[in-house]
């Protein structure tokens, strides 16, 4: 059975987006089945893998809200292995469409348990809010990922979502862990990079992933060619690093 990780922190641009993207291509890179679902409006991690977001007819609005089959929602990306559930700007609608529906927190779950043992890893990509659609996300998944930029306020927030993991754990999805959290754009040349991660490592009594994302310009570069770093640039820093962390990702599943 697939392993289904959501990539969440209510802080904006810390890196989720591009983690989703490029970890799930390089899982697919090591010969894995993986589906990604976009669960953010912004449907940066559907153009990122090379689906033009306002083409698609089928997104995460209509899997969740109507009466469309998981199949007709299921896009091949621009990566061998990797299928898509993409979205667009329509899910921000679904916020408020959501909350007047029975089982509201579970509309993704009920959808995605059909195709559970069709893939190796199911990926999902959480807007920066706690809002109903990343509880549908946390309610799906087994584990979650937590990606921290390397910045001053890296730990801003972190309390709130653990806490909110923790709730939800509690209440909605008894099995959900949190499976770790990655330093994203580390930068080598800075003090700052450097005490972010001693700090967080001092006051988090978490699983702290041994890879950390190093802050690289093709990184940000590729979803403007509909690319995955491995694709657009292979021997990055930025391809090596996400190589690395798929390959703990899976590490961490065999550990179990
Ligand atoms: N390791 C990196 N090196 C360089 N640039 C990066 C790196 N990671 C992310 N970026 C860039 O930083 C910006 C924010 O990244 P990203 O979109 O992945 O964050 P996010 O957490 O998904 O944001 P949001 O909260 O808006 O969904 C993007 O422009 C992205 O290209
Ligand atoms: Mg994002």
């Amino acid at each position: 059975m697939g392993r289904i990780i959501a990539i969440a922190n209510q802080k904006g641009g810390v890196g989720k987006t591009t983690t989703s993207i490029n970890l799930s291509a390089s899982l697919a890179e090591l010969g894995k089945k993986v589906l990604t679902i976009d669960m953010d409006p912004q449907g940066n991690t559907t153009s990122g893998l090379g689906i033009d977001k306002n083409q698609v007819e089928n997104t995460v609005y209509e899997l969740l809200l109507e009466e469309v089959s998981t199949d007709e929602c299921i896009y091949t990306s621009v990566m061998e292995g990797l299928d898509v559930i993409a979205s667009n700007i329509n899910l921000s609608g679904a916020e408020v469409e959501l909350i007047s529906i029975e089982n509201k927190e579970f509309l993704l779950k009920e959808k995605i348990n059909l195709l559970r043992d069709n893939y190796d890893y199911i990926v999902i990509d959480c807007p920066p809010s706690l809002n109903l659609l990343t509880i549908n996300a946390m309610t799906t998944s087994d584990t979650v990922l937590v990606p921290i930029q390397c910045e001053y306020y890296a730990l801003e927030g972190l309390s709130q979502l653990i806490h909110t993991i923790e709730l939800i754990k509690e209440r909605l999805n008894p099995d959900l862990e949190i499976e770790g959290v990655v330093f994203t754009m580390f930068d080598g040349r800075t003090n700052l990079s450097l005490q972010v991660v001693e700090n967080v490592k001092e006051n988090l009594n978490r699983n702290i992933y041994k890879t950390i994302i190093p802050r690289n310009v093709r990184l940000a570069e590729a979803p403007s060619y509909g690319m995955p770093i491995n694709m657009y640039d292979t021997r990055s820093s930025g391809a090596e690093a996400y190589r690395l962390l798929a390959e703990e990702v899976i590490q961490y599943q065999m550990n179990k």
